[in-house]
């Protein structure tokens, strides 16, 4: 099986700053995966990258086989790669619904026609209702997502990401802001999303029972290198994670 996503040395500073530095890793398809750090380690950055938010000083990264270093982002969005945000990209007057039908339709190049194709614009509801039907969503369907408490924005968020039907899906920290409660939600949530739409998904977290809960591998950085990447329990045994990361704590 080849990867489905390949960093080859990437590198990158800000002024002075390096925030990555030779990072190197490959994902499988079907894979789900976290990436931890202290604050600052250069998690968000790396994403940033990976989705062509930011261009690497070096290296390469490959999709799918095919290099899309320098690609835009709505480039990469288009190749399958989907992506939600810390800070969340809704549209706060439309609706629940159509923040999410939206999406589905962009993902079928109609966005502001419904008219022009009805058996498309009914097939993008359709595709939406059942996208909030998975996120527990369903039923603040018709209310404007300003509307929605903090961590359901955050789950639209990623509804939106899934309307565009992306084979890797990139969450950065899905459970920031959220109480204890919300998060054990989100974890199962996360687990079951990725079951049901097939996703390759990579997340950013801090929660490390989220992290030893759901993540098949966990990859982890430090002053933006991998210091560690590997099954879970390696991971929390690792003396250099601990050392630097995890404390005794988590073990
Ligand atoms: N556009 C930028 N210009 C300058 N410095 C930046 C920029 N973006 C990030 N940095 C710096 O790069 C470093 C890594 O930031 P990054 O957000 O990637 O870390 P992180 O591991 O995601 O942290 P956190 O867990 O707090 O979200 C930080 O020191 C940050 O201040």
């Amino acid at each position: 099986m080849e990867p489905v996503l390949v960093l080859d040395q990437l590198d990158k500073s800000f002024g002075g700053l390096t925030v990555t530095y030779n990072v190197s890793f490959s994902v499988m398809p079907g894979e789900i995966s976290a990436i931890i750090g202290p604050n600052g380690a250069g998690k968000t950055t790396l994403f940033n990258q990976i989705t062509g938010n930011l261009l690497p000083d070096k290296g390469r990264i490959l999709f799918k086989n095919e290099q899309i270093t320098g690609l835009r982002p709505q480039e990469i969005v288009a190749r399958g790669m989907g992506r939600s945000f810390q800070i969340t990209s809704i549209f706060p007057e439309e609706s629940v619904l159509e923040n999410v039908r939206i999406s589905c339709l962009s993902r079928r190049k109609e966005v502001l026609n419904p008219f022009r194709n009805v058996a498309r614009f009914k097939e993008a509801t359709d595709q939406a209702y059942f996208i909030l039907e998975s996120l527990g969503l369903a039923k603040h369907a018709e209310r404007p997502a300003f509307e929605l408490a903090h961590g359901d924005q955050k789950l639209l968020d990623i509804g939106i990401a899934l309307g565009l039907e992306p084979q890797l899906l990139l969450l950065d920290e899905p459970t920031a802001g959220m109480s204890p409660d919300e998060r054990q939600l989100t974890r199962d949530l996360i687990k079951r999303l990725w079951e049901e739409f097939n996703l390759t998904l990579i997340f950013i977290e801090h929660d490390m029972d989220i992290v030893f809960g759901i993540a098949q591998i966990v990859r982890v950085l430090q002053l933006g290198r991998l210091l560690a990447e590997g099954p879970p329990e390696e991971i929390r045994n690792n003396p250099e994670v601990i050392t630097a990361y995890l404390g005794e704590e988590v073990r």
